[in-house]
């Protein structure tokens, strides 16, 4: 390990997203729970299954499992309660589904053997723009539509929002710092965007006002992952 400076309270979430478990388990050996979160997501949840989790728990890691449930109330709260005695940081949900299953989920997470689970809800996958936005919603920006949904999760009583660094500092202007921001879409300088639409680099997120920065492709397919984690590290020490 390089170094430790976010030791207490790491910023960086690493989006796992590995097709193999020997490679993931390979890399995820390179680095210590004072470094880095880890989110496990759709790809590794459905290959790997609550094994994977658990392995990533037993090594200490706060763990995001990223699946965002979105569906009937029952259906999601019974899902969160799951996921939360996996005994993971956090789970997630989309917050369209409403705010009767968004209460639902917090009120089964409560109910479960890991109360302290973080719920949050997804608001507008960082991954869309203003066009693509409207082929599913009429006359809303991007922005517009990420403060109705995060407005919808706080008032459901969540911990925060999944939402793109670029809409953080509208987001602060009624929330404080325990409402959290976790924001995936962050691209340091020179690092190829893919299929993000809303990005930002890890300290323009930070300065926004972002809890967290979560960050797959340009750590995980470096050449040197751990490199480039120690380097958005330093860039975040104030
Ligand atoms: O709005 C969202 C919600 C979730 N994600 C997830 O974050 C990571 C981002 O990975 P990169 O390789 O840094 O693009 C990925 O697991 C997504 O499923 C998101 O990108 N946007």
């Amino acid at each position: 390990m390089e170094n430790n400076v976010n030791q207490d309270d790491p910023k960086v979430i690493i989006a796992l997203d590995f097709d193999n478990m020997a490679a993931a388990l390979e890399f995820i050996d390179k680095l210590h729970p004072s470094q880095c979160r880890l989110k496990v997501g759709k790809e590794m949840f459905t290959l790997f299954g609550p094994e994977f989790v658990k392995a990533l728990v037993a090594r200490k890691f706060d763990v995001f499992l990223d699946l965002k449930f979105h569906d009937i109330p029952n259906t999601v709260a019974k899902a969160c309660k799951a996921a939360a005695e996996l005994g993971v940081w956090m789970v997630n949900v989309h917050a369209s589904g409403g705010k009767p299953m968004m209460e639902a989920a917090k009120a089964a997470i409560q109910q479960s053997q890991h109360p302290q689970t973080r719920l949050i809800a997804v608001t507008v996958l960082t991954s869309m723009d203003q066009a693509q936005l409207s082929d599913v919603v009429d006359n809303i920006t991007p922005e517009q539509q990420v403060e109705k949904l995060a407005r919808l999760t706080l008032d459901a009583g969540l911990d925060g929002v999944v939402c793109s660094a670029r809409e953080a500092q509208l987001l602060r202007g009624f929330t404080d710092d325990n409402f959290l921001l976790v924001t995936p879409g962050i691209r340091p300088v020179g690092s190829d965007v893919g299929d993000q639409k809303r990005v930002m680099t890890p300290e323009q997120a930070m300065a926004a006002g972002v809890s967290y920065l979560v960050i797959g492709r340009p750590i995980t397919q470096a050449a040197d992952p751990v490199r480039v984690l120690d380097e958005v590290n330093r860039t975040l020490v104030s």
